[in-house]
């Protein structure tokens, strides 16, 4: 399923070219989620394989990456009591989470790099807001994202700290960043690679395509790791938002998805 048309919003483009593709590698994928600050270097590597051999074979023309938290970010927010929607004034704090962050993204653009693909990070932290509190819209602006994309780089942007009026810094998912970027640059498809097959029934079997939240809100359910941003309930609910077809699937689906294919769960 290609070419499914692009996202509505407040679409600033992504340079002349083909609408991209926007794809989450989640961090319970690329890191073992219950060991502090470890990667899942295999998962890792075999994420990395499948994007450098759709952009290499032009199965993707477009690219943007945003990785999770996984034992990098999750970790620290906990310890330090710091969510979506519970942030901190403490400088020190915001180091621990930021700086897993972006330990955790410059191993990702390591092993991308390893095999020619030109990620370059974009940090939200540096971009992005919440003007209105912990409850209001995430302000991020796409120009920097938009352009790298037009010079022909693979943005890799990740969950991390974001500046909320009137709470410090709190956390902003990459589920959500995922959904500005799609909306904002008009995706034309959206992935979620995460370690389940898709999103699982009560009977752990994948549902195929989900159109509405309350059909399947009894089957969902948060992370079974340290999670400060909701899990698949939250993922679900956030890409429902998308006019753009979304897709949750796991370390198989990677690879058909970005053929073009669909795998695991459609939302839409
Ligand atoms: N109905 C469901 N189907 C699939 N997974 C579910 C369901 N309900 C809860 N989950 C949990 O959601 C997890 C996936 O969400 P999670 O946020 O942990 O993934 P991620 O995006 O890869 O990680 P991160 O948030 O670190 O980026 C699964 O590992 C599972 O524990
Ligand atoms: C915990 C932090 C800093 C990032 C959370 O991003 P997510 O793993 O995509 O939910």
């Amino acid at each position: 399923m290609t070419g499914d048309g692009g996202a509505s919003g407040d679409d600033v483009g992504s340079g002349s070219g083909a609408p991209p593709v926007v794809l989450k590698l989640g961090g319970s994928l690329i890191t073992e989620k219950d060991r502090p600050e470890t990667l899942d270097e295999d998962a890792l590597a075999a994420a990395c394989d499948a994007v450098a051999g759709a952009l290499a074979d032009g199965a993707v023309e477009r690219l943007v990456v945003v990785h999770g938290g996984g034992s990098f970010g999750h970790h620290h927010a906990s310890e330090h009591g710091v969510s979506t929607t519970a942030g901190t004034g403490d400088a020190d704090a915001v180091m621990d989470i930021h700086g897993a962050m972006t330990e955790l993204n410059r191993a990702v653009l390591d092993r991308l790099h390893e095999r020619d693909v030109p990620a370059v990070p974009v940090h939200p932290l540096s971009l992005s807001a919440r003007p209105e509190g912990p409850d209001g819209a995430l302000d991020l602006p796409l120009s920097s994202t938009a352009t790298l994309l037009g010079e022909g780089f693979v943005p890799v942007l990740h969950g991390d700290g974001v500046a909320t009026t009137g709470s410090g810094i709190t956390v902003v998912s990459g589920d959500e960043l995922v959904v500005e970027l799609a909306v904002g640059l008009g995706a034309r498809r959206v992935g979620v690679c995460s370690t389940v097959p898709g999103v699982l029934d009560g009977d752990g079997d994948v549902i195929p395509s989900i159109d509405s939240f309350e059909a399947v809100a009894d089957a969902l359910g948060a992370s079974d790791a340290t999670d400060v941003s909701g899990g698949m309930a939250a993922k679900v609910r956030e890409l429902l938002a998308l006019d753009a077809p979304a897709y949750v699937f796991g370390a198989a689906g990677l690879a058909p998805f970005l053929r073009g294919e669909d795998a695991g769960t459609r939302i839409d």
